[in-house]
């Protein structure tokens, strides 16, 4: 096979998804997830030439996991130019796409405490490929990196500077790599140049955040200093009164690790319907009659038009609303409840295309005569292997 292999390693809290790619292949040779890793169900599957495989892994943790996984990976791949890791928070430090060398990786282990879902386990992953293939060349894609071109009026908090100078407390930003590749993606798709072109994208998986894009670049996103600021997510609250938390110290005696456990892991889809953070799930109970499930899901899109609202400031004028993530890929419901709240915008949807635009299929939802509104598969796994390329190019 001529082309250069990367393999992309996307650890989560308690999921690894990978990716096999060839450069010169629009499909990817491997793609699999492992999942519920460090319980005796763990277990991954993946497609290896379009063949399903499978296989347990016991109790594996991060680091057993991908010990178990790579030999399968190797032998498929032959010769691998690279491993290419999404890192959730690079803080301030980290800019762009680069090496993993001690130094950023310090770098990530200092904001673990920032993304608490994501850097541990990613660190775990990063430390566990390393090991296992140290003569690579192993390269961190950031998601704050995208979000890099906020103007300081979107990144600052209303808080005293020293807070910003001295502690860099800023709003970051967050899901940057899908951000892009979707809002270039979206531009392709609609004839548009992206040095010319503005969208709202909304990035809808078990983590949620909207971005205003403009001619390329980020403007101004739904999430913060860490992951929790924004929408409602699958566990996450997303945005609470900032004295929620001061409250339920003084008041029921929560601890610090008390309140992040309730806001990132009880909150969220899962916390409303009291059922659980998957979208497919409470959309089913929803239309059997969950008052619970309906109210989730009422909260979710009501939050997401009004923040998609408030975005819409941070750009000259809009060329196209585009949806993303395992939700914004699939959700048809969703899609047409949250445009139901936008009703100044004259958002108009045509059924049957948004009917058809699922698994995988994206396209145009809006109706003639009205702003446009697509979705738009993202492909953080091709965007990762392409940055990972580029670094090791030296571009
Ligand atoms: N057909 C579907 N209808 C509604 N929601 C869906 C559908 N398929 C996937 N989802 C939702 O997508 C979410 C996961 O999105 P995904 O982008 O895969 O997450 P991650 O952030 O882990 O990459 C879950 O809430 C899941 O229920
Ligand atoms: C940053 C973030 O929320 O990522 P994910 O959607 O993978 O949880
Ligand atoms: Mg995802």
């Amino acid at each position: 096979m001529s082309g250069r292999n990367i393999l992309v390693i996307n650890s989560g809290s308690s999921s690894i998804k990978f990716a096999l790619v060839n450069e010169d292949r629009d499909d990817f040779i491997i793609e699999g997830l492992a999942e519920r890793i460090g319980t005796p169900e763990a277990e991954v599957t993946w497609k290896e030439n379009g063949e399903k495989k499978h296989l347990q892994l016991g109790n594996a943790d991060h680091a057993e996991a991908l010990a178990q996984i790579l030999p399968h990976v190797q032998k498929a791949a032959g010769t691998l130019t690279g491993i290419g890791h999404r890192v959730v928070h690079g803080g301030s430090q980290v800019h762009e796409a680069c090496l993993l060398t001690p130094e950023v990786i310090g770098v990530i282990e200092a904001n673990a405490s920032l993304a608490p879902l994501h850097n541990p386990p990613g660190l775990m992953g990063i430390n566990a490929a390393i090991s296992l293939y140290p003569e690579l060349p192993h390269i961190g894609v950031f998601d704050t990196a995208f979000h890099q071109t906020m103007p300081e009026h979107a990144y600052r908090y209303a808080i005293p500077e020293e807070f910003y100078t001295q502690h860099q407390i800023r709003r970051y930003g967050f899901h940057g790599t899908s951000h892009m590749y979707v809002s270039r993606k979206g531009a392709e798709m609609a004839g548009l140049p992206v040095e010319d072109s503005c969208w709202l994208v909304a990035h809808l998986g078990n983590g949620c955040s909207a971005t205003a894009v403009v001619n390329g670049e980020s403007r101004d996103t739904t999430m913060g200093l860490t992951p929790l600021e924004g929408l409602v997510m699958g566990t996450r609250s997303g945005d609470v009164d900032p004295s929620l938390q001061v409250h339920l110290h003084r008041t029921f005696g929560y601890s610090a690790q008390d309140v992040e456990t309730l806001l990132t892991k009880k909150s969220g889809l899962l916390g409303v319907s009291g059922l659980s953070n998957d979208m497919r799930t409470l959309i089913e109970a929803s239309e059997k009659g969950d008052k619970k499930a309906a109210l989730a899901i009422e909260i979710f899109c009501y939050r997401l038009a009004k923040s998609l609202a408030a975005l819409s400031c941070a750009l000259p004028r809009l060329d196209g609303l585009l949806f993303t993530g395992g939700i914004g890929e699939n959700a048809t419901l969703i899609r047409k409840k949250t445009l139901d709240h936008m009703r100044v915008f004259n958002f108009k949807l045509d059924d049957a295309a948004n009917q058809e635009c699922v698994r995988g299929k994206g396209g145009k939802i809006s109706a003639e005569g009205h702003p446009l509104v697509m979705v738009v598969p993202t492909n953080e796994e091709r965007q990762i292997a392409n940055e990972t390329l580029a670094v090791i190019d030296g571009k």
